[in-house]
């Protein structure tokens, strides 16, 4: 179970602190999927970033299946099974795909088969991609994708995922969100996805809605759904006007 008590997060400006998360509590129960949605800037990565030890609270606490790791560092943390998927994920020049999954895996031995069924489940074909380096020849979409293969072979408790449809075709797409399916109707890990995409914030079991630093709703995707939806054009008063005239 993941715990976070109180958690803000502020950095120093030019012209004072500025406050990106405040005071925000959640818990999340094992299992369970997950998603952080809610307007560009409102703080989901940062507080992603925060549960993988990758940004420290300037207060607040985190639990980890009932320890305190907020002063952990993300490595320890990575041992204690959590694993983040990066927005834009970082690129490795003279390691190969292979050579990243069995990394990832633990498993010195993983063989093709192995990073075959994990490519697979991002739409990748192995025999394409198992010796290519993971550096800038790969595409946006192809490094994305092999970061996720590598999440999904580090098999980790929870696992979180930022933004893991950007830039990815609609075909891998949809295999993504089968594999995030199974691994959910399965009873795999605990799963963290921020994400914009209608398809994914169905898929969840709890939709957080983050915005302005701060948790704005919370519920099922049926709930949030039109929440989020009056909530855009409450921003925008033409467009309301406009919808509320038809
Ligand atoms: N180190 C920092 N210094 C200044 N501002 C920061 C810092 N880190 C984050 N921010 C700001 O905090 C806000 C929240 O950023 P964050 O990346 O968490 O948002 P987000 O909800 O993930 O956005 P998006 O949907 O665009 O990815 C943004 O306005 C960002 O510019």
């Amino acid at each position: 179970m993941l715990e976070l008590k109180s958690i803000s997060y502020s950095v120093q400006e030019s012209t004072g602190e500025l406050g990106i998360l405040k005071d925000i509590s959640l818990t999340i129960d094992d299992h369970r999927l997950v998603v952080f949605t809610g307007p560009n800037g409102g703080g989901k990565t940062t507080l992603a970033k925060i549960i993988m030890g990758l940004a420290t609270p300037t207060s607040g606490q985190i639990f980890w299946n009932g320890q305190d790791i907020t002063s952990l560092d993300i490595t320890s943390r990575a041992k204690l099974g959590i694993s983040y998927g990066f927005q834009q994920p970082p690129r490795f020049k003279g390691l190969t795909v292979r050579n990243l999954l069995t990394l990832a895996s633990g498993d010195k031995a993983l063989s093709k088969d192995q990073c075959c069924q994990y490519l697979t489940k991002v739409g990748l074909c192995a025999n394409d991609y198992l010796d290519r380096e993971v550096d800038v020849s790969l595409s946006g979409g192809e490094v994305k994708r092999i970061e996720i293969a590598s999440i999904l072979a580090r098999n980790s408790q929870l696992m979180i995922f930022d933004e893991p449809e950007a830039g990815i075709d609609l075909w891998s797409f949809s295999r993504l969100t089968e594999t995030f399916e199974q691994i959910h109707a399965t009873g795999g890990a605990t799963m963290i996805i921020i994400s914009h995409q209608e398809r994914i914030i169905s898929l969840a079991d709890e939709v957080v809605v983050v915005g302005d630093g701060t948790i704005r709703h919370r519920g099922s995707a049926e709930d949030i759904l039109p929440k989020i939806l009056a909530d855009t054009l409450s921003g925008c008063p033409v467009l309301s006007k406009e919808v509320q005239a038809r």
